[in-house]
């Protein structure tokens, strides 16, 4: 008797058929056009592609922030597009953390702050709040920028903050927009080398959207989407 194959990989995403079309009027402008993607369970996976192609779009989609057109998205076991609004909201918070291209931090709290209210947000307070929020800090190597204001941080500083609040209670998965776009050569380095070692640490799966070739060396996978397809995988 021969015994079944164990199946090996475990999926954080998967979509069938996906599609996005934007409405504004009369105007109907199709952005994704059937998309069938996999990403594997603690892989460090890029979103490439050309300006307009739909990358963000994508990214939005699968992060539950922007409804598709049609198809299905399954994340961590459970499909998305099903969950009522208050549902999805709180799968996000207890699964997801973002990083942006432009940092989104709180620009009158300080670097301990903005970490710690992403905690609050997840239900953890106080004093445990603030050592996990140090403890997160440190882990990016800003355990001396604690009580600096962003406008005081560089920008690669400034992401590693991102960095930390989007690590605010343990997320299975990472998304990132463009994280090293606007950081010089030194700070992109870093932030890849984060998170390389997030994925790989943590079991966190992280998918970034990107131009960056240096993210490419250390990527497990590339998905390549030209006009709303995808062109490899
Ligand atoms: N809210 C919207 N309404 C209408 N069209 C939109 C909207 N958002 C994006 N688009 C269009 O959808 C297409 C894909 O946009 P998207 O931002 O997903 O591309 P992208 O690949 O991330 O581009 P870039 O690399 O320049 O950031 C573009 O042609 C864009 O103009």
């Amino acid at each position: 008797m021969t015994l079944a194959p164990v199946a090996m990989t475990r999926l954080a995403i998967a979509t069938t058929n996906l599609t996005k079309v934007y409405r504004s009027g009369h105007q109907e402008t199709p952005v994704l056009q059937g998309i069938d993607l996999q990403i594997q369970a603690g892989h460090l996976h890029l979103l490439m592609g050309p300006s307009g192609s739909g990358k963000t779009t994508l990214l939005s989609i699968l992060a539950g922030i922007l409804a598709p057109t049609s198809g299905q998205v399954v994340v961590l076991g459970q499909e998305i597009t099903q969950l009522s609004k208050a549902a999805l909201a709180k799968f996000r918070l207890q699964n997801i953390g973002f990083i942006f291209q432009s940092f989104n931090l709180f620009p009158a709290l300080t670097a301990l702050e903005n970490v710690e209210i992403a905690l609050n947000l997840k239900g953890i307070k106080g004093k445990k709040a603030k050592e996990q929020a140090v403890a997160l800090l440190k882990a990016v190597g800003l355990g001396d920028r604690l009580d600096f204001m962003p406008a005081n941080l560089s920008g690669g500083q400034k992401q590693r903050v991102a960095i930390a609040r989007a690590l605010a209670g343990e997320p299975k998965i990472i998304f990132a927009d463009e994280p090293t776009a606007s950081l010089d050569s030194q700070n992109g380095q870093q932030v890849i080398k984060i998170l390389y070692k997030l994925a790989k640490q943590n079991d966190c799966t992280v998918l970034i959207v990107t131009h960056d070739p240096r993210i490419t060396a250390i990527a497990d996978r590339i998905t390549k989407i030209e006009d709303g397809k995808i062109s490899n995988s």
